[in-house]
């Protein structure tokens, strides 16, 4: 390029710099000012504040005052909430205040408008012209959409046409160009090989400056109930995914706050991998959360829910043990649409007859017996749904227990704890009864102006009559304190056994037919109903239960809906069954859904596959509210590794690599483990000479990484992290990690500890090697003592290099 425009250029970014610096030093000191005048009104709100409420006219006059106090205080926040917030947007431009530029001529004008695009939109002094536009502005669509040439955007008032007549990248360092491309593809490509050719990082970082135009489209997809996206291995979903955020909380920012949306998480790990990408971006974070976390919620007190990992564990281990085959079965039946049906009609049934409850118990007594609720339960009004019935139940049982207290004033025991009472307890409680209930404060109030005005002697506390109400009072109060936890309860509904209930399911075939009107059900049944059984009487639960389980319970007693979420985020969405989807879908009901994932990483047995035209989830919201978005370009690994990755897959022809150039992958075979431990460390210290800082070794299962870490230990190693599904903090170095907890994440270098046919030999492992091989964005090393895999075996000898010691 010229050296005439370098020099334009980078005259402009001075003057667009000093305008930053001096608007900043404008507003310096009024955020400054700002901030201790509103901390200056906080503190005196509370210092002056002295509730008057001594006749109505005080409470009124203190109310008020509170009111406009607060409302003062809450419009000062929100002044200096929006200085603070340019100040900071602008103090984020400062350093690298744009990326690109495009010049645009709008049909029917004559001047084209020179487009300057930044992770924010800046504006002169004049207030009208933009000197830098915010990336998520509908002109900025135009840069990664279209080259130059025709081109059109879309904006709230219609969709304007005209023509691209330059497309101008930079890269920006401290306020210097330090390189600068006039694109002819939609992104050039040189940036991104920049970009992409660096090394991994502990945190994930934006991709804003080099968006492309198949992820643009999921950025900013404003129509779909649900959009699914289904992306090869490092084609950008999760960082689409967060930019998609960042869009969403820009464009309604008067209607969406950051906490109103919600990411899916495949595990903590990945939560903190994540978590600068946003900021960066000048936005608060999103809430993010797992499943699991979720179910541990409602579950755990009463259950203990296996975890998805101990899960695959078990799957990937204990081949050949007895019920293993049986149990494989099941965690396929569980997750499927035919096992919600069931669910669905077993409600049916339940609404006829076979509920289960728990008798509530009081002192060794029964209180209300199991019969009666189901005499009661079953005299409802039958075309009511469940949990309608439920509630009622829930009511009369609370009527009831209000009896039960009543009678049971009298019993011996109420009077001997009464008499347990020391003088202290006594009037302390005697004390507090009086002040909880202002009614029967007011009621004394009341007998004792009656009294006056009548001119009769008001009753002392030595009166013998005031002494028996007294400890009447006294005697509701120890039953009341008893009932409390029996009442709670109820509200909980505890005396819905749900356990039961579930477990009632898992008897025989022929009851299961029955309650679930005849669906098929796997060839292993009796032993699936063995080992169901067997877990639920040890209060766990098999994680393919958990999901059901919860749903089921739901089914009873009614639906918990979050109404405050507007976005739910699905990360790795191949990896949650119908049912979570299902679940998820009726614990939302206002928010649209993005499901980002790839089948072809799909490791846990309960995958669902997002783009199959029968795909549970394309039904979820129906077919018109569905788009579904695929990705083909692989932007994370070198074309090497991808030309390698892909042929694991049976229908990974369709992966198309991003032309940035590596080294091939390299098979080592070794002659013995030991041997292997020595050469895995001997080719870390290689890639870290290299400066390659990020290297995984890569196991099929968390027993196999901790065998491999402290086998490579006794080699003696430098710094190795030993990864578990505890690890919380996603950080840089080298580390040995199972590859279910690999994913989503990269690295520079991956060794796969063990690629034999051992390891990765069925069919449900192609996956597993092909999700651990694709986490290599530069490097990728494949170890084996013996032979190797069938995946690799059938791949053609031109995709890698081979080594032997
Ligand atoms: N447009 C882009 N510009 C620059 N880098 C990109 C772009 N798209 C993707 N990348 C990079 O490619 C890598 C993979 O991206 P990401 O993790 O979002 O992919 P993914 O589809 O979620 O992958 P996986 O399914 O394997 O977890 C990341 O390093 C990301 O920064």
């Amino acid at each position: 390029m010229e050296e005439k425009e370098w020099v334009l250029e980078q005259d402009r970014l001075d003057q667009v710099r000093n305008k930053l610096q001096a608007s900043m030093d404008k507003l310096e000191p009024e955020v400054a000012g700002l901030r201790d005048q509103a901390a200056e009104i906080r503190k005196r709100f509370w210092e002056d504040l002295t509730i008057n409420t001594a006749t109505t006219d005080d409470f009124e006059d203190t109310f008020y005052s509170v009111q406009q106090q607060s409302a003062m205080l809450a419009e000062r926040e929100r002044v200096q909430k929006q200085m603070i917030q340019r100040w900071k947007s602008m103090n984020r431009l400062l350093p690298s205040p744009y990326f690109g530029r495009i010049d645009f001529l709008e049909e029917g004008t004559e001047h084209s408008e020179r487009v300057y695009i930044g992770v924010s939109s800046f504006v002169d002094e004049d207030e009208l012209s933009f000197l830098i536009y915010d990336w998520r502005t509908p002109i900025a669509s135009l840069y990664y959409d279209y080259s130059p040439g025709p081109a059109s955007y879309d904006t709230p008032s219609g969709r304007i046409d005209g023509r691209m007549e330059l497309k101008r990248q930079f890269q920006i360092h401290d306020g210097r160009i330090v390189n600068m491309f006039d694109a002819s593809e939609t992104i050039g490509d040189e940036l991104l090989q920049q970009v992409l050719g660096q090394g991994a990082n502990s945190q994930m970082k934006s991709i804003v400056s080099t968006i492309q135009k198949e992820q643009n489209a999921i950025i900013r997809n404003d129509h779909s109930r649900m959009l699914i996206v289904q992306g090869a291995a490092g084609s950008g979903k999760t960082s689409a995914a967060l930019q998609r955020v960042a869009y969403l909380l820009y464009k309604n920012r008067q209607s969406i706050r950051a906490d109103q949306i919600i990411l899916f998480s495949p595990n903590p790990m990945f939560v903190s991998y994540i978590s600068t990408v946003l900021p960066e971006l000048g936005e608060e974070n999103m809430q993010q959360t797992t499943f699991q976390e979720y179910l541990d919620y409602w579950l755990g007190s009463t259950l203990r829910p296996e975890d998805i990992f101990d899960q695959t564990e078990y799957v990937l281990t204990e081949q050949g043990t007895s019920g293993y085959e049986a149990r494989v079965q099941g965690i396929e039946y569980k997750a499927s649409e035919e096992f919600l049906l069931a669910l669905q009609n077993y409600g049916l049934w339940l609404g006829r007859e076979g509920m289960r409850f728990n008798s509530i118990q009081f002192r060794d007594r029964e209180l209300i017996s199991v019969k009666r609720m189901r005499d009661e339960f079953y005299s409802y009004e039958r075309t009511l749904p469940l949990n309608h019935r439920i509630s009622q139940l829930q009511e009369w049982l609370l009527d009831e227990l209000t009896k039960l207290e009543r009678a049971e004033r009298d019993a011996s025991w109420v009077q001997e704890e009464l008499n347990y009472l020391d003088t202290d307890e006594y009037a302390e409680a005697f004390g507090e009864l009086h002040k909880e209930s202002e009614l029967l404060d007011l009621a004394e109030l009341y007998a004792s102006v009656r009294e006056k005005m009548n001119n009769k002697r008001r009753g002392d506390e030595s009166d013998f009559d005031f002494g028996l109400r007294e400890e009447d009072l006294l005697l509701r109060r120890i039953v009341k304190e008893h009932f409390k936890p029996l009442r709670k309860s109820v509200k909980k509904f505890s005396f819905v056994d749900v356990k039961s209930i579930y477990g009632q399911l898992f008897v025989d075939e022929v009851a299961y037919r029955e309650q679930t009107n005849g669906v098929d059900v796997p060839g292993l049944w009796p032993e699936i109903c063995r080992q169901t059984k067997e877990t639920l009487l040890s209060n766990k639960l098999f994680h393919e239960d958990a999901t059901p389980y919860l749903y089921l319970k739901e089914l009873i007693e009614g639906v918990r809906t979050n109404t405050e979420i507007r976005h739910v985020f699905v990360d790795e969405g191949q990896d949650y069954s119908s049912f979570q989807y299902e679940y998820m879908k009726k614990l939302f009901p206002r928010a649209r859904m993005t499901v980002l994932g790839d089948f072809g990483q799909a490791i846990f047995m309960q995958a669902t596959n997002l783009s199959a035209t029968d795909s549970p989830i394309i039904r979820l919201y129906g077919e018109a509210e569905t788009s579904l978005i695929r990705l083909m370009r692989s932007y994370r690994s070198t074309r090497e590794i991808v030309e390698f990755t892909k042929g694991m897959l049976p229908d990974g022809g369709e992966i198309a690599p991003f032309d940035r150039e590596g080294h091939k992958p390299l098979l080592r075979r070794i002659a013995s483990g030991s041997k292997r431990d020595a050469r895995i460390l001997v080719d870390i210290a290689a890639l870290r000479a290299e400066g390659f800082e990020s290297i995984a070794v890569i196991t099929k299962t968390a027993a196999e990484s901790r065998e491999a870490y402290e086998s490579v230990r006794t080699q003696g190693s430098e710094a190795l992290q030993l990864v578990t599904k505890e690890t919380k903090d996603f950080e840089k170095g080298v580390m040995i990690i199972p590859v279910y907890l690999a994913k989503g994440i990269e690295f520079d270098a991956v060794l796969i500890y063990d690629a034999s046919p051992e390891a990765y030999g069925r069919d449900n492992e192609r996956k597993l090697l092909y999700t651990a091989c694709t986490r290599a964005m530069h490097r990728l090393y494949l170890y084996s003592t013996g032979e190797w895999s069938p995946f690799v075996h059938a791949l053609h000898p031109d995709v890698y290099e081979t080594a032997s010691d």
